[in-house]
């Protein structure tokens, strides 16, 4: 059951959620099957997306793999989702991650890698959902999750560059798929403690990301969940080609407010002593 939502919210509704075996997808997948979607969830790995399936109470999340990157197993999946629903009414591409390392490490083959996982496996996941159902169908949703901070992150390139290029590919199509009355946005998250963020990236990284954003602590999976769902449902009808932040505050400052050597001793931000204007002081009006 939902914690925010209202039982049989999303009633009748076909979900796909790329990435669903695990982190940020299997909690999206479970919430929108929990509020009466159909949610199929796919990957590379059949067992996580099974255990995935394994934990929808009502049975309504199905398992299936693709990798996205890959044009006939992306084409075979849309066919199939299709054939077994008759439609498909939200995409959330969340598949996608990387490899941190600076700059000058990144091989051609790793810079391809990234790119081809998160911009290419997007694009082909977007494109064909929406020629093969949506435009048909004249209507759907595609969320795209992506990264903050959108000035980007030194030791990930490649990944800040393929989220740009996803940011904007969301609202472009936004424009131009508007006539068929689908509604593509993009889910810029922050930092979350999934079980690949917390053990992926190196500790020191990890023990110190609550303290770069401004909520000091890390996002909870659920709280991408719920815009899914908020965004899926009738609220979302109007929301189209935004990008929304989803980060703690952390693409606005990284840090803490007030940081700690700009403090006074109780905590407090410094300010400057207020200055009271004399009316003689005030300056005469231009002009
Ligand atoms: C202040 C706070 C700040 C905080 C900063 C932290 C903020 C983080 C915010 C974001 C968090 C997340 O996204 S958390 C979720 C992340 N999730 C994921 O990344 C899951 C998906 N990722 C993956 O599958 C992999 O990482 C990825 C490399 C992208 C694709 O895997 P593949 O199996 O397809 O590819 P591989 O065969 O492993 O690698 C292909 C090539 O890539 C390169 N490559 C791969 N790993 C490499 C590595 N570690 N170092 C160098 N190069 C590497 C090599 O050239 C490889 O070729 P060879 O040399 O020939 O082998
Ligand atoms: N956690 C965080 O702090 C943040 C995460 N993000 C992004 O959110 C998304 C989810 O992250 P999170 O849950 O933390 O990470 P995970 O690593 O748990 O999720 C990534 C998922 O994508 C799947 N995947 C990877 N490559 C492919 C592929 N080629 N085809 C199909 N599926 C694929 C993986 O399954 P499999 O390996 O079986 O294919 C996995 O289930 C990612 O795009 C991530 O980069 C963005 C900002 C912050």
């Amino acid at each position: 059951m939902s914690q925010v939502f209202r039982e049989g919210l999303l009633d009748g509704q076909v979900c796909i959620v790329t990435g669903g075996g695990s982190g940020l997808g299997r909690v999206t997948a479970l919430e929108l099957a929990s509020l009466g979607a159909q949610v199929i969830v796919c990957g590379r790995r059949e067992e996580p997306l099974q255990e995935t399936a394994a934990l929808a109470p009502a049975g309504n999340v199905r398992a299936a793999t693709c990798d996205i990157r890959e044009e006939d197993q992306v084409d075979a999946f849309v066919d199939g989702v299709v054939a077994e629903h008759g439609r498909i009414d939200l995409l959330v591409n969340n598949a996608g991650g990387q490899f941190m390392v600076p700059a000058e490490s990144i091989t051609p083959k790793g810079f391809r890698t990234v790119i081809r996982l998160n911009v290419e496996g997007t694009w082909l996941m977007t494109h064909a959902v929406a020629t093969k159902a949506m435009i048909p169908q004249r209507g759907g949703k595609i969320l795209s999750v992506t990264l903050t901070p959108h000035n980007g992150l030194p030791g990930m390139v490649h990944s800040c560059a393929a989220r740009a290029a996803v940011d904007n590919m969301m609202k472009v199509l936004a424009v131009e798929w508007a006539r068929f009355d689908i509604k593509l946005n993009a889910i810029a998250a922050g930092m979350f403690g999934t079980d690949t963020f917390l053990t992926k990236y190196p500790k020191p990284i990890v023990d110190g990301a609550a303290a770069t954003v401004p909520l000091q602590r890390l996002g909870r999976p659920e709280e991408i969940a719920w815009l899914v769902a908020h965004l899926a449902s009738p609220a979302g009808d109007y929301t189209t080609g935004s990008v929304i932040d989803v980060d703690g505050g952390r693409n606005n400052y990284l840090g803490t407010w007030p940081p700690g050597h700009e403090s006074d001793d109780a905590g407090n931000p410094l300010a400057e002593a207020r200055r009271h204007l004399r009316t003689d002081e005030v300056p005469p009006r231009a002009g």
